[in-house]
């Protein structure tokens, strides 16, 4: 039994179809990678995974329980959590504030002390969020996501804007909650980090459904090649 299973959803804004019949299955433990060029409902497809949208069409399927997806919180009481592209967190407050908050707002917090140790905040708890280090306030915004327990973290491009050992320390951490039983969706734009990540791809484009299957193979396909890794190729 997978862990999601994503059953042709779709969501139309007025008369652009934003995300068309993409079906999907997430492994319990997997790293699973969602590429894709600007627009191609990446993000959409989050924001329906997690209950910040609702689809027009199709259905999910979150560790065995139909009739998803569900109301963000909802989602989040069943194990399912999501980050941001821009860190949703109070900028006013210090960062020990905001995990107290995050902690009160789930009825399971995670270990505090650990989350701490592991993203670097221990030195900057009393700071306010919005005083942070870029790099600082993108590691906070998965620490919140932490604290919630999720069993599926979703993270929309959570490398963008960091240097390449901000880059590497965020593979890593991301890869030790993996290993403690967090399976992930990671939405990037960073190929050669989501490929270093990810079990399985997939690759949307406008909307659909391009390609879905291992790293290895994503990188062979000249299709992917074509419409997204080219053209990433063509920019650098
Ligand atoms: N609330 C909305 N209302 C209208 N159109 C929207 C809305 N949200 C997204 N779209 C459109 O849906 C399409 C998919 O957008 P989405 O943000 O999901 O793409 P993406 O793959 O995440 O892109 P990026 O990599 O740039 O973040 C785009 O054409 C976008 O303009």
């Amino acid at each position: 039994m997978s862990l999601l299973e994503l059953e042709k959803l779709g969501v139309r804004f007025g008369g652009l179809v934003a995300v068309q019949d993409v079906s999907l299955a997430v492994e319990e433990g997997q790293i699973y990678g969602l590429l894709g060029p600007n627009g191609a409902g990446k993000t959409t497809l989050v924001n329906m995974i997690s209950g910040l949208i609702r689809p027009t069409s199709g259905s999910l399927r979150f560790a065995g329980e139909a009739g998803g997806p569900w109301p963000i919180a909802d989602a989040v009481s069943r194990g399912i959590v999501r980050t941001f592209q821009q860190t949703r967190a109070f900028l006013g407050l210090s960062v020990r504030e905001n995990l107290r908050i995050a902690a009160a707002a789930s009825g399971r917090a995670a270990d505090a002390a650990e989350l701490i140790e592991a993203f670097g905040l221990g030195p900057v708890l009393d700071r306010p969020a919005g005083d942070l280090p870029y790099a600082t306030l993108r590691h906070l915004g998965i620490a919140l996501a932490l604290t919630l327990k999720p069993r599926l973290l979703l993270l929309d491009e959570p490398a963008v804007g960091l240097t390449g050992g901000e880059v590497d320390r965020l593979a890593r951490l991301i890869r030790d909650w993996n290993l403690r039983g967090v399976t992930v969706l990671l939405i990037e734009h960073n190929v050669r980090f989501l490929m270093s990540l990810a079990d399985r791809v997939a690759v949307l484009d406008r909307g659909r459904l391009l390609f879905e299957g291992t790293a290895a193979d994503c990188q062979r396909n000249p299709e992917v090649i074509d419409v997204y890794l080219g053209r990433r190729k063509e920019d650098a």
